[in-house]
């Protein structure tokens, strides 16, 4: 079991005042989606949680380890992070571009290997972009490129998952096909921790919710706990009705 926890976290937001501190346990098995307006914080969140902004106070811990003592490698050994947007560096065809999360697995120098790329490659296939290993990024389409990020993410195969709007351009077979593997992922042990703007996605495949308000006020808990109507209405000011389909809340915006 492993945990990434904070305690008495407050992000950084500029011009905002502190909010209500997180102590979140992100824990192995879990599933996780942070909900919250635009603007609430969430990829601020996650971008503190993977070690690429300071908290403005609090701490982050693996395993009640400080982060902050942590080397850059090892941590990259156990955190991984898809960004909302990424934009290409350098020219890089897919292969090579999921062959990028077995750096924190090399040595300095240290060439990849045949199991590194094996495992690129069975990476590329769960996420249905084998057949594009050999073409450019540049040239993909929106949801062909998210595909290729998260398979770099499973390429990686650090323990914590942290993914900023993981469904983003993908159509409907792919964003369930992409939230299966994600579940499947914590079943095998891993923890999923994501930001979503799909609220029936996360009332389907989360198990535990975080709510981000604006203001900086947060809650989180149980899914079930979470996704209430009147919470969600106040969370994106936007009147919903709910149905239940397959045992789980769907929430309808009403009209306005
Ligand atoms: N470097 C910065 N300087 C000033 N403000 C910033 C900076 N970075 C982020 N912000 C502000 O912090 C707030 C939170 O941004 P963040 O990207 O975390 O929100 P979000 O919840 O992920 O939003 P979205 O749903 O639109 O992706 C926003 O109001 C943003 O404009």
């Amino acid at each position: 079991m492993q945990t990434l926890s904070t305690r008495e976290l407050v992000i950084d937001i500029p011009g905002r005042a502190d909010g209500y501190p997180l102590d979140l346990a992100i824990k192995s098995g879990q599933v996780w989606g942070v909900l919250g307006p635009n603007g609430a914080g969430k990829t601020t969140l996650l971008h503190t949680l993977a070690g690429l902004r300071s908290p403005r106070a609090g701490a982050l811990f693996l395993n009640d380890v400080p982060t902050a003592k942590l080397k850059r490698r090892a941590l990259s050994q156990q955190l991984g992070l898809v960004f909302q947007d990424r934009q290409d560096g350098f020219p890089a065809t897919v292969l090579e571009t999921a062959l990028i999360g077995r750096h924190p697995w090399l040595a300095p120098w240290q060439m990849e290997g045949a199991d590194d790329l094996a495992m690129a490659e069975r990476s590329l296939e769960a996420l249905d972009v084998l057949h594009l290993k050999n073409r450019l990024v540049s040239t993909l389409s929106g949801g062909e490129r998210q595909r290729v990020a998260i398979a770099t993410l499973m390429t990686q195969s650090p323990h914590t998952w942290l993914l900023d709007e993981p469904t983003n351009h993908l159509d409907l077979h792919h964003q369930v096909a992409v939230m299966k593997l994600l579940t499947d992922r914590a079943a095998a042990g891993n923890a999923i921790f994501m930001c979503l703007h799909d609220l029936n996605l996360a009332a389907r495949w989360c198990d535990h919710i975080l709510l981000m308000y604006p203001n900086g006020e947060t809650c989180w808990g149980p899914a079930e706990k979470m996704l209430v109507p009147n919470a969600l209405e106040r969370l994106y000011n936007q009147q919903l009705a709910t149905v239940e389909v397959d045992g789980a809340p769907f929430f309808v915006p009403k009209r306005v």
